[in-house]
């Protein structure tokens, strides 16, 4: 397709087992996907080889026009990455850290410089953008990791449960950079276990579950499917509805 920015055939992954099985994936510039699925779904492993973190994997995939197996560092240079669970250096501070992330990148060091203050003021770090991470909280950590991922402005963006720790005012001001990304054309990969907020931001749902792709349909599609919220129909198919029963058990084994 003309404006598609991922295209993904039979895409298998297989460490000893089978953990991603034939997705099929077409995304096209300016849309915002979010891809849901329970855990160890394979949603993390789809954003690894997407990103040419892992080149090991079975069928194609076509990221930005570029094979992703052939040329990963071409690739690498136009996206961004927000990976969950990211080891940061913590003893550098932000602005060194940003800098570091700039020179990576092959980013003049005065626009980096300039880029990363500002951000960081965004985010309300200013204060502590010489200070040494290792003292950090989680959402501090993570309002970096934000900045780094974005800071070289990328036509495609990668977000692996990206309001982790953030407090209601940056979770605010990071769904509306989302929303105001899309509309400057960028495409956004979004993967979270937060339902309401992928069911508001999302042009397009897919969900996967052990592997396999079961839906991909904008919200109003996906309640054609099951009905609900996002979080009723992704339980709906997922095939996870015992949750009051479950607690119950859960319970009376603690007591037991
Ligand atoms: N390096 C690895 N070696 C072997 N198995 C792995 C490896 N990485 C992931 N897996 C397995 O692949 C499956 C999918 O994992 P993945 O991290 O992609 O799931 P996920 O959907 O991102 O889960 P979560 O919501 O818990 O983050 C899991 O069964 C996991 O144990």
């Amino acid at each position: 397709m003309e404006n598609s920015v991922i295209v993904a055939r039979n895409l298998s992954k297989t460490y000893t087992e089978t953990v991603l099985k034939n997705i099929d994936l077409t995304i096209r510039q300016g849309e915002i996907i979010g891809y849901i699925g329970p855990n160890g779904a394979g949603k993390s492993t789809t954003i690894k080889i997407l990103t040419g973190i892992i080149p090991d994997f079975d069928g194609d995939v076509t990221v930005l026009g570029l094979d992703i197996r052939k040329q990963p560092v071409e690739v690498k240079k136009q996206i961004g990455y927000i990976p969950e669970n990211a080891a940061l250096y913590d003893t550098l501070t932000p602005l060194e850290y940003l800098y570091f992330i700039g020179q990576l990148y092959k980013m003049d060091l005065t626009v980096v410089d300039k880029k990363a203050k500002d951000l960081l003021e965004l985010f309300e770090l200013s204060e502590h953008r010489d200070s040494r991470m290792t003292t950090f909280s989680k959402g501090m950590r993570q309002k970096v990791l934000l900045i780094a991922g974005m800071i070289h402005n990328p036509a495609l963006l990668f977000l692996d449960e990206p309001l982790s720790g953030l407090d209601a005012n940056a979770v605010i001001l990071v769904k509306e950079i989302l929303s105001q990304l899309k509309h400057a054309g960028k495409t956004i990969f979004y993967s979270s276990h937060l339902m309401d907020v992928v069911e508001k931001i999302s042009d397009r749902i897919i969900i996967i579950n052990k592997g396999e792709m079961i839906a991909n349909g904008t919200f109003a599609e996906l309640n054609a499917q099951a009905t609900g919220s996002l979080e009723k129909i992704f339980t709906d198919l997922t095939g996870n509805r015992e949750h009051a029963s479950a607690a119950g058990h859960f319970i009376d084994v603690l007591k037991s």
